[in-house]
């Protein structure tokens, strides 16, 4: 597990360690340029075999002064370096106008235009070193375009992919706002005054000229740790994250040891920082609770309810899930006209059933049934009758509501908010988010002009306190909020990327993880962050070509990996 940080987290850690005493600002600055050029070299050997051509783009913050570290380091192995400079010397900070001297004293400084970015050989490597954590709005197109201009030059009468050419962002893309993942935009145009011919002329202007900015990148260099805006972005190539000394953690408060502070965002990578021992990795809960136990109802007993014949199979994907991931019973609530069906495709689950909202309460006073999971192929009728049933209670069970179950609510999201209780967990995908919480959506899809913009962490800890339960918001970076403010990112990005998890059914399995897990006794938001996790590791470890039926299968390989 990681801690991600904000840019002002980011900031404040930087400040604690210059104000102890411990290092100066020019010092990192070093350190960071020196960590740009090594990871560069581990990430392309190729490079590190002989001297090549680089551009270095350099902006008129710190960003700019790590660039001009990394140019003379570079020029020191014998490359040939080009540095291109948006900004004016005079006002760059104490640091980066150091960095810049020295390195004025050994090179050439050409301003950061259209024109000289396409002037020349193109280069092995260009080094976005234009804006980093401090970017506040969308970096001005003239850079965007001279980016652009950088890869399009001329390679001679080879064919250009022939050619090598990569590209390292120092500590993120620029025009990345670090916070949100989001690539800042221009301001819109307003429709003050114009006709809509106008109008609709600089709309598709503004469209074009948006678009422009978002700056492609292979590799990113981190500094110290990712940013949350590394983890929510998908556009940072290949991560690697640099230390620059900034190890003393408790320097600032958002370091604090577990129990999580509220405000922190926790990253499901479970890699351990080094010399430190586990801190907080959900799978300990889950070690814990295989070490307990003889009896399969000491493994509590999942209910899964299902829908109308033909629309089985997603509760089943659950329950089969719910089953592997160890829940000691699951048993199916089935419609009669469907219980045929079902019977012929599951063994070691049980079938109750359950037709109306009574039959539910009554197969309810069975109190060894501790975890629900409503939603799957349930059908949005059923889904609203049952819903204040399993909600509703002296002690309201742990309870997964997903698909249907949400959907059932769009339009009266209050209602669903009203009878949830603190230890639901909603799972949405974006669709269902945006019906339940539809302003909160609209703020998040809002084209972002200005950082700190808001966040898919922002969004989901929302939605968590309005609807006082844990909420995991799918997509390839999955974020889980407690309505406490507690929130984590599972990504299934850069070195963990599974697109193939995009399958049918595949949410559907997730639902049954986390209701096998809660019925193992494990917390809500525990259980959505280590489902969510060993989701992707089935994912991973199976490779593509996997269909939903494949994921609770593939749990038990991932488990022995995981020596447990
Ligand atoms: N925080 C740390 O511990 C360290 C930070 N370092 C570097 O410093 C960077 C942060 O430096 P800064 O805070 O100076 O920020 P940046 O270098 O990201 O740039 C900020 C500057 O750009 C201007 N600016 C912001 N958005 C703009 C826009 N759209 N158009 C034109 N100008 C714009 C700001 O007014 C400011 O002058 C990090 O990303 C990293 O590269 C490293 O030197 C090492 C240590
Ligand atoms: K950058």
């Amino acid at each position: 597990m990681t801690e991600l940080l904000t840019a002002a987290q980011m900031r404040a850690i930087e400040q604690a360690a210059i104000e102890s005493g411990e290092v100066t600002g020019l010092e990192l600055m070093e350190r960071a340029g020196r960590g740009v050029v090594e990871a560069v070299f581990e990430e392309w050997p190729d490079l590190a075999k002989a001297p090549h051509r680089a551009v270095v783009l350099c902006g008129p913050g710190n960003n700019g002064g790590d660039g001009f570290v990394v140019a003379r380091r570079l020029r020191d192995k014998g490359w040939t370096v080009e540095v291109l400079f948006f900004g004016e010397a005079d006002k760059l900070s104490p640091d980066a106008r150091k960095t810049r001297d020295v390195w004025a004293e050994m090179g050439d400084i050409r301003p950061l235009t259209v024109e000289e970015a396409a002037t020349g050989k193109r280069p092995a490597l260009l080094i976005d070193a234009m804006f980093g954590t401090g970017l506040s709005r969308a970096i001005p197109l003239e850079l965007a375009n001279a980016h652009h201009a950088v890869r399009k030059r001329d390679v001679g009468d080879s064919h250009p992919w022939l050619v090598p050419f990569h590209i390292a962002a120092v500590d993120c893309p620029s025009g990345l706002d670090c916070d949100s993942g989001h690539f800042l935009m221009p301001e819109r145009p307003t429709e003050t005054g114009d006709d809509d011919r106008n109008f609709e002329r600089s709309w598709a202007w503004w469209q074009d000229d948006a678009s422009r900015r978002l700056l492609r990148t292979d590799l990113t260099i981190v500094f110290h740790r990712k940013k949350i805006g590394h983890v929510l972005s998908e556009s940072c190539g290949a991560i690697r994250v640099v230390d620059i000394g900034l190890g003393a953690e408790d320097l600032h408060p958002a370091h604090l040891k577990a129990p999580r502070m509220p405000d922190q965002v926790i990253e499901l990578d479970f890699e351990l920082p080094k010399g430190r021992s586990s801190r907080i990795w959900p799978g300990r809960d889950l070690d814990k609770r295989f070490g307990l136990g003889r009896h399969k109802y000491d493994h509590g007993h999942a209910l899964i309810l299902s829908g109308p014949p033909g629309q089985t199979g997603a509760a089943r994907l659950a329950a089969r899930g719910a089953l592997r991931i160890g829940a000691g019973l699951v048993t199916l609530g089935v419609l009669s006209a469907a219980q045929q069906e079902v019977a012929s495709q599951i063994t070691a689950i049980m079938l109750k059933q359950v037709k109306d909202a009574e039959a539910l309460a009554n197969v309810l006073q069975d109190d060894r049934l501790n975890a629900l999971c409503l939603g799957p192929g349930l059908g949005v009728e059923r889904a609203r009758e049952f819903v204040p049933v399993v909600c509703g209670g002296v002690e309201p069970r742990p309870t997964v509501l997903d698909a249907d179950a949400l959907t059932a609510f769009e339009g009266a999201p209050e209602t669903l908010f009203h009878i949830l209780h603190n230890t639901c967990v909603l799972t949405p995908h974006a669709g269902e988010f945006a019906r339940l919480f539809p302003d909160i959506a609209e703020k998040l899809n809002a084209p972002a002009t200005k950082g700190p913009a808001y966040s898919k962490v922002d969004a989901t800890r929302e939605a968590a306190a309005r609807a006082g339960c844990v909420v995991l918001f799918k997509g390839p970076e999955t974020v889980i909020a407690a309505p406490d403010g507690r929130c984590s990112i599972n990504s299934a990005q850069y070195d963990r990327a599974a697109p193939w998890l995009a399958t049918a059914g595949s949410g559907d399995v997730l639902a049954g993880f986390i209701t096998g897990l809660l019925a193992r006794g494990i917390d809500p938001m525990s259980a959505a962050e280590t489902a969510a996790w060993l989701h992707v590791e089935c994912a991973l470890s199976f490779g593509p070509g996997l269909i939903a039926e494949d994921l609770p299968e593939e749990l038990p390989k991932v488990f022995r990996n995981l020596g447990l």
